[in-house]
């Protein structure tokens, strides 16, 4: 019996144009500021230490490439706080999720999060929704400290952090290489196939078409 959901954002939750279209390039023109006000202070000194070379040749690199890497995804959680603090932004949810994230909330289930996006950005983006202040749903906001995506071990990883079973935990993805490691793992999985962000499935992994079609599985 699923008892834990354990949900990505980017093309599940969220729209990926949102992450690309709005996130990325916020963070990506407030860069050069940002560390000019902010490079000196303890909690920022602290993550450029982790960048090799000039870290805003390197930052920008990371940028360009979408690397999902620990230090970057730390600074842009960062500048985000500042653009969901003045209203600039507001965390994108497909229409299906809030109603759904809070009726499994409701019946017991428990909530966490796995996305690059470092803890940061994931909690303001849930805190600051479209659908309100979502962030209390949930127990686990896990990482790229939890390794990569694709990693079978970095499953195996939340399963310790969360004191949960794997076989218990259900992970939604639109990424199939994501969902093959959290099952190689041990856990269930659902491949999010939404139209609008074109996500092709796979034909590895049980379906859904929004968080309603999730159900399905739960029931089973
Ligand atoms: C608040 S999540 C920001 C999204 C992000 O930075 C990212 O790299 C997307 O990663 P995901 O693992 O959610 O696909
Ligand atoms: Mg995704």
């Amino acid at each position: 019996m699923i008892t834990h959901i354990l949900t990505d954002i980017e093309g599940t939750t969220t729209a990926i144009a949102f992450v690309h279209r709005s996130l990325f390039p916020y963070a990506a023109s407030a860069l050069e500021e940002f560390l000019a006000r902010h490079g000196e202070e303890p909690e920022v000194a602290a993550i450029l230490a982790d960048v090799p070379g000039d870290p805003l040749t390197t930052l920008r690199e990371w940028m360009a490439a979408d690397a999902k890497v620990t230090p970057l995804k730390a600074l842009q959680g960062l500048i985000w706080n500042q653009g969901y603090a003045d209203g600039a932004l507001r965390g994108h949810l497909w229409p299906d999720v809030a109603v759904e994230l809070r009726a499994w909330h409701a019946r017991g289930l428990h909530l966490a999060i796995y996305s690059s996006g470092s803890e940061q950005a994931q909690r303001l983006l849930f805190r600051h929704s479209e659908a309100g202040d979502l962030e209390p749903l949930f127990e686990g906001f896990f990482d790229t400290r939890m390794g990569a995506k694709r990693e079978a071990q970095s499953y195996t990883r939340i399963t310790e952090a969360w004191g949960a079973e794997p076989a218990r935990i259900l992970f939604l993805s639109d990424v199939a290489e994501e969902l093959d490691a959290a099952r190689a793992a041990g856990f269930a999985t659902c491949q999010l196939v939404r139209a609008e962000d074109g996500t092709k499935p796979s034909g590895r992994h049980p379906e859904a078409a929004d968080f309603k079609a999730v159900n399905r599985l739960l029931a089973a």
